[in-house]
């Protein structure tokens, strides 16, 4: 019986993205992408992994997809990498890029699973990076050229398009704590980075307006529900700046046109603010038509005087936590989903990643025997269905990820999917956390 029933036409779905799974990373014309690059250099990613083969997906996707056929699977998100279509991030096109994605589309069609496409997860053409990257304006324009050219190429046949995955992790993790690609430690830059994003995502949305194509398009960002230590006064602000660094910078300069005031004085204060002007503004909130959101945890936070430039740091509370050291805390997607229903609008909103990473081991039948996935996934899609009793407009979730694959920073040594990879062979074994999710699916909803 089911117990959880969730509305008739939610989406159920994966995710994935082009440098974690696709391999192939200089075959058939594609360009250097920064990722690439940044693998390349000793010491940046666990035990100097890289994306070169991945998952292999970019010759195995005809057997990927049949997975999904089998598990009834029936939405499937993904990423175009931006250097297969134009090697030196603009001009010449790469057709044979081209043809691998239309490939892969129709391969998704034919079985009857719905794309969802996200533009640009992180894999910025090299060639862009070496004129500044997104600190540049030209790339701003370059990501229109690109998006373009994808709309009329797949716009007839994709429902869902995403333009940016997670603009915070962009922008901080690469451009301020250096630990993504490129690499760079400069919270101005950061700043600068995360705003000329926000630009070329608010001209894509508008472009794909002008081009009357009937899909969906919004963006998706990283968010957290954040606690503070103490309800000391300190620790509370350290939690609102928090907030507004994480969560506020993109949600009010997306749904309402504006950065949020407290944090624009602080950046001022710091002088990491950003220049920016109110066409920019007005650019960035053009209208979306969902706003997805991926969760994985909670962030508890206290002042702390010596942590630059915020004065906040993060607390390693001793509470059961997923392989990447995180903490699984179930009912800060339904606060965040409330949050967000009550604040901006009653938004659309999809759940474009949720999941666990943990270390799964092959037992002697060959099998991954991966209840706690199946207990964290079980416990978030509990607090995502009372989020839609409680009135959230949440049109659907996409569990990351479809396969295990490459964890950026963590390489291989983290597992995030429903279905293994042996890295050495590139056999894929269907973990019962997949089973179990094919049966959610199938019910609309959660059994006892
Ligand atoms: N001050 N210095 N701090 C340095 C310490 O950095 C700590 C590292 O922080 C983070 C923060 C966030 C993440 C992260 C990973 N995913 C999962 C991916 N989502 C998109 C898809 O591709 C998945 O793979 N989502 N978020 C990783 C690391």
């Amino acid at each position: 019986m089911v117990k959880y029933k969730f509305p008739d036409d939610f989406i159920w779905g994966v995710a994935t993205s082009a440098y974690q799974i696709e391999g192939a990373y200089n075959k058939d014309g594609k360009g250097e992408n920064i990722w690439d690059r940044f693998t390349s250099i000793p010491g940046n990613i666990y035990k100097n992994h890289n994306g070169n083969v991945a998952c292999d997906h970019y010759h195995l996707y005809q057997s990927d997809i049949n997975i999904l056929k089998e598990l009834g699977i029936k939405n499937y998100r993904f990423s175009i990498s931006w250097a297969r279509i134009f090697p030196d991030g603009y001009g010449k096109v790469n057709q044979k890029g081209i043809e691998y994605y239309r490939r892969l589309i129709n391969a998704l069609l034919d079985k009857g699973i719905q794309p969802a496409i996200t533009l640009y997860h992180w894999d910025l053409p090299q060639e862009l990076q070496d004129i500044g990257g997104w600190t540049n304006k030209k790339v701003v324009d370059y990501f229109v050229e690109y998006a373009e050219l994808m709309f009329k190429e797949f716009g007839d046949l994709v429902p869902i398009w995403i333009t940016h995955n997670e603009p915070w992790v962009v922008s901080i993790l690469g451009h301020a704590w250096g630990v993504h690609a490129p690499g760079i430690k400069d919270y101005k830059i950061a700043l600068k980075v995360a705003h000329n994003i926000l630009l070329s995502h608010g001209k894509v949305v508008k472009l794909y307006r002008s081009m009357s194509l009937k899909g969906k398009i919004g963006i998706t960002l990283n968010l957290s529900s954040i606690h503070s230590a103490t309800d000391s006064e300190k620790d509370l602000l350290a939690a609102k700046i928090y907030d507004g660094f994480m969560n506020r910078w993109f949600l009010d300069a997306i749904l309402k046109g504006s950065y949020p005031e407290d944090m624009k004085k602080l950046y001022n204060e710091l002088n990491i603010l950003p220049q920016f002007s109110d066409d920019d503004m007005k650019i960035i909130n053009e209208r979306i038509d969902f706003l997805g959101i991926n969760y994985y945890t909670r962030s508890v936070v206290k002042y702390d005087e010596n942590a630059y430039p915020l004065k906040v740091s993060m607390l390693d509370l001793d509470n059961p936590k997923t392989d990447m050291g995180w903490e699984i805390y179930p009912k800060g997607l339904y606060e965040l989903l409330i949050n967000l229903h009550k604040n901006y609008d009653g938004i659309d909103i999809l759940i474009t990643e949720n999941g666990a990473a943990f270390n799964d081991i092959v037992n002697y039948k060959g099998k991954v025997v991966d209840d706690y996935r199946i207990d964290y996934l079980y416990r978030h899609l509990l607090e995502a269905y009372r989020a839609i009793c409680d009135g959230v407009n949440l049109k659907g979730y996409y569990l990351w990820s479809f396969l295990d694959n490459f964890e950026w920073a963590e390489g291989y040594s983290k597992r995030f999917g429903i279905v293994f990879v042996d890295y050495n062979t590139q056999k894929r074994i269907i973990k019962d956390s997949a089973y179990w999710y094919s049966d959610v699916i199938k019910n609309n909803g959660i059994t006892e």
